[in-house]
C-alpha cells in the first residue's frame, strides 16, 4: 500500500520511463470532490451498474486511482440518545448540504436534512445512495447503517430498496470524514429511526411550496424501468396506495420486512382522508394493509405493534381471516397464551370457516401453555455429530412454533456476587431442571455455504445491533425489555419503564447491550466452526458468572436459536443461578473477563489460579508436557518403564494442588485420561485406573455439561464391570451416565453413541437394566 499519505502531501511516481508528481488533495478538495453532483451520480451508478460485492470492493480499493468507489467509512462513534435529539419537522430545522459540509463530523441534533436520492441505491456495509436537497447544487453519498438489514447487494432490488427519487428526511445528520485512508466523505446514519420515508403528499402537507430545483440525472433513469414515485395526474390515491403496498408486499416476500413497513406506512399515507368516508374498496384495501403489516412485524418479533395493526384491522372487518390468524399469531408472540386461546375460540364460534391455519394454531396452544416436554427438550439439544464442526441437525418442521417462553422456578434480585442483579432458586432444583427456554431478542445463524460472504460485508455484533435497532424503533414497548440489559459500567441500566428515554432506538447503548451479552459461536473467518450462531438472549443476561461453581448451563440450538438453561448440578433454594461465560478448563489468562465483561472473577479457581506463584505454574506445566502421550497425533508409545515414569509425574500433579483436588484442572488434560481410560485400562491395571478415573472425574463435575461427562462415567463404570465391583457401586456409576446422557442430549439412547455403545447389555449380566420406564 505505501506511505501512509497526508493531506497536501506531494509526491513521484514512476512507471516505466513516465514519472508523475501526485498530490494529496487537502480535506477541502476531497470534500468538494465528494459532494459534487456529477461526481457522486457517476461513482454510485456505477457501483449499482457493476453490483460491486464488498470482497471485489476491497480489491479496488487498494488500487488509489479507484479511490472514489471507496465506502463511507463505518460508524464508530455511534451516539447515545438524548432529548436534543427529538426532532421537530419545521422548516427552520432544516438543513442544506451546504451546512453539513461546513460541519464535517458534528452531529445536528434536533436538525434535519431533506432529501430525495438522485441514483440508483447498492449495498455494500450500509444502503448507499446519492442525494440531494431541495436547492440541488450539491450532492453526497448516504449510507444508511442498520437500515434493510437483509437487503443483499446482487440479490435484492434496490429499486425496492430505496428507490430512485425517494424523498427524505434523515434527523440528527451527521456528515462524516472517512476513519483513515482514500474513502468518502458522505452522511452517515446508523439510526433507523432517524430516515424517514416521505411520500409527494406528506412534503406537501409538511413543506408547502418546496420544489425540487434539479431532475433526476438522466444516468440514473437510464438503468432502471419505471420509477416508483411518478404518479401520473389521472392516478387516484386508492392506486397509489395500491401501488405502494405491492412494493412492500414485494419486499416482504424477499424477507426484507423492515422495508415492507415503510412503504405499508406510506400507503396508508395515501388512505387517511379516505378513511373518513370509507367505500368498500378503501375498506378492503386498508385492511390488507393493515394485515401484512401486521405480518412484517410478527416476522421481526415486534408483537406489539403487529397487535395494533390487527386491532385495527379487525375494528373495521371482524372476520378478516389473515388478521384473525395474526392477531392470535401476536398474542403467543407476547406469551399471552391463554389470550390467544379464548380469542380464537370466540371467533371460531362467530365464524364457520376460518381455515386450516387457524385450526392448527388453535391445536398446539394448550401445548404452550405446560413446560417443554422431552421431545423439544432433546431436539433442542441433539448434539452435534460427533467430529464434525458442522451444526446440529434443524429442528423438525413446525416444532419451532410449539415451543414457548418458558421460566422455571427462578426470580429476579440484586445479585450477591456483583452490584447488578442475577436470578435466584425459589425452590431446591435437581439436576436436569430446565429453567429457560426462550427465543433470542435479536439472533444470528449463518449456515456454512453462506459464512464467508457475510463476513466479507459485516460481523455478527453489527448485524444484531441493526436487528435490535429496528425493532425497537418499530415496536417502543420492547426497549424496556432490552434496556434492562447490563449497557457497560458507564451506562447506568434504568429500571423506570415510564422513562421516554426506554422507548427509543439508543444506538450507543444497544452496541454496548450486544457486547455485554452477547452469546454464540464462531464469529471471525479463521474459526474452526463452519457456520455461525449467536444472539443476545434476554431472560438468560440475566445469569451471573462463576468459574467453578456454576450450576446452569446454557445451550442453544444452532439454527433455531432457542436457548435453554438447565441445572447440572443440585441447587438450594435461595442459591444464586450461576453459568460459566467460558470454559472453565481454560488457563486463567484465557478467562480474563476484564476485556469482554468488564469485571475480575473471584471465584474460588481464579483466587486460587492468582494465588499460585509462576515457578509452581511452569512446573504443573512442564509436568503435563513430560507426559509421552502426543497431544497431535493422540497416540501414546506403550513401554513399561515410560508408563512407570508417567504415573509419577501423575502423582506429582496431583500433590500440586492435594488441599482442593476438585479444582486440579491439570488432571483432565488429555495426556492423564488417555493413560487412564486407555492404557491402564487395556493394561487391565484397574486399580490404579479407577482411581486416576475418580479424581479426573471429581475436577469435571464442577463444570457445566458437555462431550466428556458421558465419556468418564462410562469409562469408569466399564472399568468397574472388569473389576466386578459390587452391584451398589455399578448402580452407582450407572445412574452417572445416565444424568449426563440425559444432560447432554436429552435420552438414555445417547450412550449407544460412545465408545462403548454395548453398556446397557453389559450392565444386565450384573442385574441392572440401563433403559428405565420413565425415560
Ligand atoms: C450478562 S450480565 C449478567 C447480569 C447482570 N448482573 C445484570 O444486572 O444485568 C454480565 C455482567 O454482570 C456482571 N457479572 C457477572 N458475573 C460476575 C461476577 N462473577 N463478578 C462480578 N461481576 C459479574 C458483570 O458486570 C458482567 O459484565
Amino acid at each position: 500500500m505505501g506511505p501512509k499519505r497526508m493531506p497536501g502531501d506531494v509526491w513521484v511516481e514512476r512507471k516505466g520511463k513516465v514519472v508523475k508528481v501526485m498530490r494529496c488533495p487537502t480535506e477541502e478538495e476531497s470534500i468538494n470532490y465528494d459532494t459534487t453532483r456529477r461526481n457522486v451520480i457517476s461513482v454510485m451508478n456505477r457501483i449499482h451498474r457493476e453490483v460491486i460485492d464488498p470482497q471485489k470492493y476491497l480489491e479496488q480499493a487498494r488500487h488509489r486511482d479507484h479511490a472514489d468507489l471507496m465506502l463511507l467509512a463505518y460508524p464508530d462513534n455511534l451516539s447515545s440518545y438524548d432529548e436534543n435529539m427529538e426532532v421537530e419537522l419545521k422548516m427552520e430545522n432544516c438543513v442544506s448540504i451546504e451546512t453539513l459540509v461546513k460541519n464535517v463530523g458534528q452531529i445536528l441534533k434536533g436538525k434535519f436534512l431533506l432529501g430525495r436520492t438522485i441514483t440508483p441505491s447498492s449495498k455494500l456495509v450500509g444502503v448507499d445512495a446519492g442525494v440531494e436537497d431541495p436547492e440541488g447544487k450539491r450532492a453526497m453519498r448516504l449510507g444508511l447503517f442498520n437500515y434493510s438489514v437483509n437487503a443483499k447487494m446482487g440479490k435484492s432490488d434496490f429499486e425496492a430498496v430505496l428507490p430512485l427519487g425517494t424523498m427524505l428526511i434523515v434527523k440528527n445528520p451527521v456528515f462524516k470524514k472517512p476513519c483513515d485512508g482514500p474513502a468518502s466523505y458522505g452522511l452517515i446514519v446508523d439510526n433507523p429511526a432517524d430516515v424517514e420515508i416521505l411520500s409527494p403528499r406528506r412534503i406537501e402537507s409538511l413543506f408547502p411550496g418546496v420544489q425540487w430545483k434539479s431532475d433526476l440525472p438522466h444516468e440514473s433513469r437510464m438503468q432502471l424501468n419505471s420509477l416508483l414515485w411518478e404518479f401520473s395526474p389521472d392516478q387516484s390515491d386508492l392506486e397509489i396506495a395500491t401501488k405502494l403496498k405491492n412494493v412492500g408486499n414485494k419486499a416482504f416476500v424477499e424477507n426484507r420486512s423492515t422495508d415492507a413497513i415503510r412503504f405499508y406506512d406510506v400507503a396508508l399515507e395515501y388512505l387517511s382522508d379516505l378513511e373518513e368516508q370509507i367505500t368498500p374498496a378503501v375498506s378492503t384495501l386498508l385492511v390488507d394493509i393493515l394485515s401484512n403489516k401486521a405480518a412484517a412485524l410478527i416476522k421481526l418479533d415486534c408483537f406489539n405493534s403487529a397487535l395494533i395493526c390487527t386491532g385495527k384491522a379487525l375494528g373495521i372487518n371482524n372476520g378478516h381471516v389473515k388478521a384473525i390468524y395474526r392477531h392470535a399469531k401476536a398474542l403467543i408472540g407476547l406469551g399471552r397464551y391463554s389470550e390467544g386461546g379464548e380469542f380464537l375460540d370466540e371467533k371460531l364460534t362467530q365464524f364457520s370457516s376460518l381455515g386450516d391455519d387457524i385450526l392448527r394454531l388453535r391445536t398446539i396452544l394448550p401445548e404452550l401453555l405446560k413446560p417443554p416436554g422431552k421431545e423439544i427438550i432433546c431436539a433442542l439439544l441433539n448434539p452435534r455429530q460427533k467430529d464434525s464442526n458442522l451444526p446440529q441437525k434443524d429442528l423438525p418442521v413446525g416444532m419451532v412454533d410449539r415451543i414457548a417462553e418458558f421460566r422455571g422456578p427462578i426470580q429476579l434480585k440484586k445479585s450477591k456476587i456483583c452490584k447488578g442483579e442475577g436470578l435466584f432458586a425459589t425452590q431446591d432444583l435437581e439436576p436436569g431442571t430446565v429453567l429457560l427456554v426462550c427465543k433470542p431478542f435479536a439472533g444470528l445463524y449463518v449456515n456454512p455455504e453462506e459464512k464467508k460472504t457475510f463476513l466479507d460485508s459485516t460481523t455478527p455484533n453489527e448485524y444484531l445491533v441493526g436487528v435490535m435497532a429496528n425493532k425497537i424503533w418499530l415496536d417502543p414497548q420492547l426497549g424496556r425489555d432490552l434496556y434492562a440489559l447490563f449497557a457497560g459500567p458507564e451506562l447506568k441500566t434504568s429500571t423506570d419503564n415510564e422513562d421516554p428515554k426506554m422507548r427509543k432506538v439508543d444506538i450507543a447503548r444497544i452496541r454496548q447491550i450486544c457486547s455485554f451479552n452477547f452469546t454464540g459461536s464462531s464469529c471471525s473467518k479463521e474459526e474452526n466452526e463452519k457456520f455461525i450462531s449467536c444472539g443476545v438472549w434476554i431472560p438468560a443476561s440475566k445469569i451471573n458468572h462463576n468459574c467453578i461453581d456454576a450450576n446452569v448451563m446454557y445451550v442453544h440450538h444452532d439454527s433455531s436459536l432457542v436457548m435453554m438453561v438447565i441445572t447440572f448440578r443440585k441447587v438450594k433454594k435461595g442459591e444464586e443461578i450461576l453459568m460459566s461465560y467460558v470454559d472453565a478448563m481454560q488457563p486463567l489468562e484465557r478467562r480474563d473477563f476484564m476485556k469482554s465483561h468488564d469485571f475480575i472473577c473471584k471465584c474460588r479457581l481464579c483466587e486460587l489460579d492468582r494465588s499460585e506463584s509462576p515457578a509452581l505454574i511452569a512446573k504443573r506445566d512442564q509436568l503435563v508436557k513430560s507426559l509421552a502421550y502426543d497431544p497431535d497425533t493422540n497416540l501414546y508409545p506403550f513401554h513399561p518403564l515410560i508408563l512407570g515414569r508417567d504415573m509419577v509425574t501423575i502423582d506429582k500433579v496431583e500433590i500440586l494442588r492435594a488441599a482442593s483436588p476438585d479444582m486440579n484442572f491439570a488432571m483432565t488434560c488429555s495426556g492423564i485420561y488417555t493413560i487412564a481410560a486407555v492404557v491402564l485400562l487395556d493394561q487391565r491395571r484397574y486399580v490404579e485406573c479407577l482411581s486416576i478415573l475418580e479424581k479426573v472425574y471429581a475436577v469435571i463435575e464442577n463444570v457445566p455439561t458437555n462431550f466428556m461427562h458421558r465419556a468418564h462415567a462410562e469409562t469408569i463404570l466399564i472399568c468397574c464391570m472388569r473389576m466386578g465391583k459390587k452391584k451398589a457401586v455399578l448402580e452407582k456409576w450407572t445412574e452417572e451416565l445416565r444424568k449426563y446422557c440425559r444432560l447432554y442430549a436429552g435420552t438414555l439412547e445417547h450412550v449407544r453413541l460412545g465408545d462403548y455403545p454395548r453398556i446397557p447389555e453389559d450392565l444386565k449380566k450384573f442385574g441392572i437394566t440401563f433403559f428405565t420406564d420413565t425415560d
